[in-house]
């Protein structure tokens, strides 16, 4: 274990003042698991470190790495540095908050299986918590693989790292379980150490602004508000695509699949958050209870229906943004006869007096033509307007919410077009903000875990019916009742998944 000297904690004074005082954030010490991997590398330094410069960390915030490997502080700090550099969205330009940053940083070396070495992670902790004068409010993140979700909690329990007198909070990462029944097992295991309301379970796609921007869209506007039932809405479409292949996963992806990647998580998570009708007053027990009730009111699909609500595809060769790319069976490390899922949509419905009748079409892939996430909304048509006289039909009104990689919202409207002899034709309402100013999904999670704030995070109940509706489609796939269908690299998916919209009169915006 490495000793250290160093000052730790941060002095937001001579940051950002107005912002650090009217936050009141409690001091805290974040013990991040996996500190040396990937994702602590490009995604939780540099969100730290916005939050830092936005003055939205506690003023005594320190952080304890924990890896295998024999790293010394400086070692560390250094590799934190660089991971700013390279994927931080606001370079670190000034020198001297940058070296402000870094000393909150030490590192200790800890194999999270060696149940002597959380005892001297519990004295380091205790040192730094005296020394800065901080309560034990303690924030543990496990950056690293599941299978060592068990070990951790139970270590931590066992050690005494979670008899704290301050508070203690548990983030976890994805993926939370393979099946409904290993969800459950993790969730056991969690709760050794944790309770519910203590324990944060990173939804990515939660993080994102226009997801959280939802909300607001449909409430804070009366018109969209009064609108958003299936009075007034003909069907929602939800898609993910990327234009990304598996990259270096295979392994991961051989076992996961679009499935269990983007659709048990993500995709749910976007339409919990698109049908959810919220009370006048809020909270985050209403909202997990409204999104609760979302899953519970989803459609389970009967084994002999699922062919016709769901589509799965794989990608084969093609082009993308004019490269030739290999199909998937052709990616290294995948077995050439895998019949892993790559593409995966589906026509779902939610019965409730808001949204019965009304088809939620959900769609995700990689190797598609875009990179895009975004949820549509179609109106339903206008009705024959006597006093119109056009001879095509109008269009539908229709409002896109663009999630990612732009944001947006959209809006097409019909009007008049005096130039074409004041024929009927849509036309777009359109805003849209800027990437760079837009804080990254990691930055608004973790100040929301700081201070306590639950919302955007998924409850085990959510988990648990995702899971529960995901398992009859795990099983026609594992038993190979559905076709699996190939469509090009860099199209918009297998023709099937357009059928499934054409069936129901309509098509993918
Ligand atoms: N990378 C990403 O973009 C995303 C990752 N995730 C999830 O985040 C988690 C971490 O992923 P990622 O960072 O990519 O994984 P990496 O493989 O890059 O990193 C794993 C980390 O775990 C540590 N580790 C492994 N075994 C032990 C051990 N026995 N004792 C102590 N530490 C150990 C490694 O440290 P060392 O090598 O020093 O031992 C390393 O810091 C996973 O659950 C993943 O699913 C979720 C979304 C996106
Ligand atoms: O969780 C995951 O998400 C990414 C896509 O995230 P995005 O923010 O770029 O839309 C996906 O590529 C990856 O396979 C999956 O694990």
């Amino acid at each position: 274990m490495d000793g250290v000297a160093v000052k730790r904690n941060i002095n937001l004074e001579d940051n950002n003042p107005s912002i650090s005082e009217s936050l009141e954030l409690d001091s805290v010490t974040l013990v991040l698991f996996g500190s040396t991997g990937d994702l602590a590398k490009r995604k939780v330094f540099p969100a730290l470190y916005n939050l830092f410069l936005d003055g939205k960390i506690p003023d005594s915030f320190s952080v304890i790495g924990l890896g295998r490997r024999e790293w010394s502080n400086n070692v560390f700090q250094t590799h934190v540095k660089e991971s700013l550099t390279t994927f931080s969205r606001r370079l670190p330009t000034d020198h001297s908050k940058m070296e402000r940053f870094i000393q909150a940083f030490q590192y200790s070396t800890l194999d999270v299986n060696n149940d002597k070495e959380y005892e001297k992670l519990l004295e380091m902790i205790r040192k730094n918590e005296e020394e800065l004068n901080i309560p034990e409010n303690r924030l543990f993140y496990l950056s690293v693989a599941p299978q060592l979700f068990d070990a951790i909690t139970m270590n931590i329990k066992k050690s005494g790292l979670s008899s704290t007198k301050g508070w203690k909070r548990l983030i976890i990462e994805k993926p939370f379980g393979e099946d409904l029944k290993s969800a459950q097992q993790l969730n056991k295991k969690l709760s050794v150490a944790f309770e519910e309301d203590e324990i944060y379970r990173i939804d990515h796609y939660l993080g994102k602004s226009m997801i959280q921007n939802l909300e607001a869209l449909k409430f804070a506007n009366p018109v969209i508000k009064a609108l958003w039932n299936n009075q007034h809405i003909a069907n929602v479409q939800i898609t993910a695509s990327e234009t990304v292949g598996i990259e270096n996963r295979a392994d991961f992806y051989e076992q996961s699949g679009a499935i269990r990647d983007m659709v048990q998580n993500h995709m749910l998570q976007m339409l919990m958050m698109t049908a959810v009708h919220l009370p006048k007053h809020n909270s985050v027990k209403s909202i997990r209870k409204e999104k609760r009730k979302i899953m519970e009111s989803l459609q389970a699909f009967q084994i002999e229906e699922i062919n016709s609500h769901v589509v799965r595809g794989q990608y084969d060769s093609g082009e993308i943004l004019g490269e030739s790319v290999v199909g998937y069976t052709e990616e290294q490390e995948v077995d050439e006869t895998s019949k892993t899922d790559t593409f995966f949509a589906a026509r779902v419905q939610i019965e409730d007096p808001f949204w019965s009748g009304v088809p939620f079409y959900i769609r995700t892939g990689k190797r598609m033509k875009e990179k895009s996430t975004r949820i549509v909304i179609e109106f339903k048509k206008p009705l024959k307007c006597a006093y119109i006289a056009q001879r095509e039909e109008l269009s539908p009104n229709i409002l896109i919410i663009e999630v990612s990689p732009n944001e947006g919202v959209f809006f097409q409207l019909n009007s008049r077009n005096p130039l074409k002899g004041g024929e009927i034709e849509p036309i777009i309402v359109e805003f849209s903000t800027s990437q760079k100013e837009i804080p990254e999904a990691y930055e608004l999670l973790l100040f929301d875990a700081l201070q306590g704030d639950q919302t955007f995070f998924a409850h085990w109940s959510e988990l648990e019916l995702s899971w529960k509706w995901i398992q009859p489609i795990l099983e026609a796939f594992k038993e190979d009742i559905l076709p699996l269908h190939l469509y090009p690299s860099g199209s918009t998916g297998p023709k099937a998944a357009d059928q499934l919209l054409e069936k129901d009169g309509f098509t993918w915006w």
